[in-house]
């Protein structure tokens, strides 16, 4: 199978080395546009196998699989481009929340899916948030499904949670480092450690605790509990961080619910307005 990859920012890059050092797609067999080719030319570097092409066309001739990794409406736009040009047997896959699979499929006619990527699975680790689309071959979705295996989790999810689950496993990443920040903001300022050996500290804390639960050891409630000694020093931070932290991420899913429901009154409307014009 050859895969395309439409769009070479943040998502293009995670899903290109994903699938290369995965080992899932080889780069011979991977295909790469931009909108400003120059940015996807300096792949080449670290790629150096994979096909960068001046053409979107080519990419839609050549291959099986298109992963379009553009934002939201640009995302429309370039499914526009596609409509008339694929056939049933290539899948174009999404990877924005903002999109239904729906939608997508309303524009292509054929297989669509969406597949939600995390900054994680540039270490071949985290998940990766999938939906297929009810006509979507079943053979396409078996590839996919074994494809994202190799450098994630995949979980499939329903249009009803795709915010939420995007919340949690693709801005997580960001909002686990605001919070690891803030707990080295308040270490140096408040005990003059210098900012350099706290941050050393709390990496290698978070490498350790994500190995403990990789490896089964802990679950999130039992790491507390274990963590937690009776009468000890950590049930007296907890107590204070109960007091602040109560509820600190309902306000942040409001915030991204808020502006998932702007971007999606948006992607409605050009896709209304591609039904019109067709
Ligand atoms: N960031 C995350 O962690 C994350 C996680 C999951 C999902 N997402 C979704 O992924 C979307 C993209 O995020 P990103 O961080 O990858 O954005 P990004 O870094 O801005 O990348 C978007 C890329 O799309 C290219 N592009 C735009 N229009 C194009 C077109 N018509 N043809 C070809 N290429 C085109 C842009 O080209 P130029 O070089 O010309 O700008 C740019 O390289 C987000 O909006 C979000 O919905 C993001």
């Amino acid at each position: 199978m050859k895969w395309g990859i439409i769009g070479t920012g943040n998502m293009g890059k995670v899903w290109l080395h994903a699938l290369s050092s995965s080992k899932s797609v080889s780069e011979k067999n991977i295909f790469l546009y931009n909108r400003s080719f120059l940015k996807a030319y300096e792949l080449k570097n670290d790629y150096p196998d994979v096909h960068i092409v001046q053409a979107m066309d080519t990419v839609i001739r050549e291959c099986d699989i298109i992963l379009l990794c553009a934002k939201p409406k640009d995302i429309i736009d370039i499914a526009k481009k596609l409509k008339d040009k694929i056939n049933e047997d290539q899948c174009v896959i999404s990877i924005t929340s903002s999109i239904l699979v729906d939608q997508l499929g309303a524009i292509l006619h054929h297989n669509t899916a969406r597949i939600i990527p995390s900054i994680t699975n540039r270490a071949l680790s985290g998940a990766t948030l999938v939906t297929f689309n009810e006509n979507m071959d079943d053979g396409f979705k078996e590839i996919l499904w074994d494809c994202c295996s190799e450098f994630s989790t995949p979980i499939e999810i329903s249009d009803e949670h795709v915010r939420i689950s995007s919340d949690i496993v693709s801005c997580g990443p960001a909002f686990i480092s605001f919070i690891l920040e803030s707990m080295i903001e308040a270490a140096v300022k408040q005990t003059g450690l210098p900012k350099e050996e706290a941050s050393k500290m709390a990496e290698t804390m978070i490498i350790g605790y994500g190995k403990l639960l990789d490896e089964n050891i802990y679950t999130f409630s039992t790491l507390k509990e274990k963590v937690m000694v009776k009468g000890g020093i950590t049930g007296e931070g907890m107590k204070a961080l109960e007091g602040t932290f109560q509820n600190i991420f309902e306000p942040v899913f409001e915030s991204t619910h808020l502006k998932f429901d702007s971007e999606k009154k948006i992607i409605g409307e050009m896709v209304q307005k591609i039904h019109s014009e067709s």
